[in-house]
C-alpha cells in the first residue's frame, strides 16, 4: 500500500522547487453545471471561510476535464479551493486537537508528524506556502446522480489512517476512491496520499509529486 509514511508531505522539498509566480486569476466555481459546490467550511461556519469556491483557472479547466471523466452513475463535488492563511490556521489547530484526543498518549513530535498528514502549517511563504493558499489545491468528493454524497470510508478531514487514499476500507469505498482519482489525475492533478480527497495542480506540492523543477503558482489572496 502506497503509506504516507513514505509519501508524507516533505516540507523541506519545497525549497528544492523553484516557486511559483503565476498572476493567473482565481476564478469562481459555483454557477459550473459540471460539479456540485458545496464549500463545506462555510457550510460549518467556519470563521473566515468564503461562500464560494475559488481555484486558479487551469484549476478550473481541469476539474471540467476531471468530471469528464467520471463514469456514468457518479458527479464531481467542490468542497474547497483557496484558502486563507487565518482558516488555513484554524484547520490546522482543529486538526491537532482531535489527533491529541484521538491518541493521548502520543509525543509532541508524533502529535506534529501525525497532524501534518491531515492538514498543512498556515504559511504565505512564498517558497513553503500552504497548498490551498496557492489556489491550486482541491478537496473534492463524489455524489450520485441525485446529488447525494458519497460514503468514501472515512469522513472528508478525518484524520486516521482510513483516510490515506489507497487505506484498505470496504471494496465499494476503495472502488468510489479509484473512480476518484483516476479521474482527477487524468485530468493532471496529483494526489496527496494521506487524503483521498486532496488533490493538487500547479503548486509546489504537484511540482514535488510530479517531478516538475518548478511551481507555477505561489501564495495568493483573494482580493
Ligand atoms: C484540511 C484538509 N482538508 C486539507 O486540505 N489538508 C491538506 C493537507 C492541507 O491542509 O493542505
Ligand atoms: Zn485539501
Amino acid at each position: 500500500m502506497t503509506s504516507p509514511q513514505n509519501h508524507a508531505l516533505d516540507w523541506d522539498a519545497a525549497g528544492q522547487i523553484a516557486p511559483g509566480t503565476s498572476d493567473e486569476p482565481l476564478v469562481p466555481t459555483s454557477t459550473c453545471a459540471h460539479w456540485i459546490t458545496w464549500p463545506v467550511y462555510f457550510k460549518n461556519g467556519l470563521d473566515g471561510a468564503l461562500a464560494e469556491v475559488l481555484v486558479r483557472a487551469s484549476v478550473y479547466d481541469r476539474l471540467i476535464k476531471a468530471s469528464c471523466n467520471l463514469p456514468e452513475g457518479y458527479q464531481l463535488v467542490l468542497l474547497d479551493g483557496w484558502r486563507s492563511k487565518e482558516v488555513q490556521n484554524t484547520l490546522f489547530h482543529t486538526i491537532r486537537q482531535q489527533v491529541i484526543a484521538d491518541h493521548p498518549k502520543l509525543k509532541p513530535n508524533e502529535i506534529e508528524r501525525l497532524t501534518l498528514q491531515f492538514a498543512s502549517r498556515p504559511s504565505d511563504d512564498p517558497l513553503r506556502p500552504s497548498p490551498h493558499i496557492t489556489g491550486g489545491s482541491v478537496d473534492v468528493t463524489l455524489a450520485d446522480p441525485d446529488g447525494q454524497f458519497l460514503d468514501m470510508g472515512s469522513q472528508f478531514d478525518e484524520p486516521s489512517e482510513r483516510s490515506w487514499t489507497l487505506a484498505q476500507v470496504e471494496p465499494h469505498h476503495m472502488e468510489r476512491r479509484h473512480v476518484l482519482l483516476q479521474a482527477m489525475t487524468t485530468a493532471g492533478f496529483t494526489n496527496l496520499p494521506s487524503e483521498w480527497w486532496h488533490f493538487d495542480y500547479g503548486n509546489w506540492v504537484w511540482a514535488w509529486y510530479s517531478q516538475e523543477p518548478k511551481a507555477i503558482f505561489g501564495p495568493t489572496d483573494a482580493a
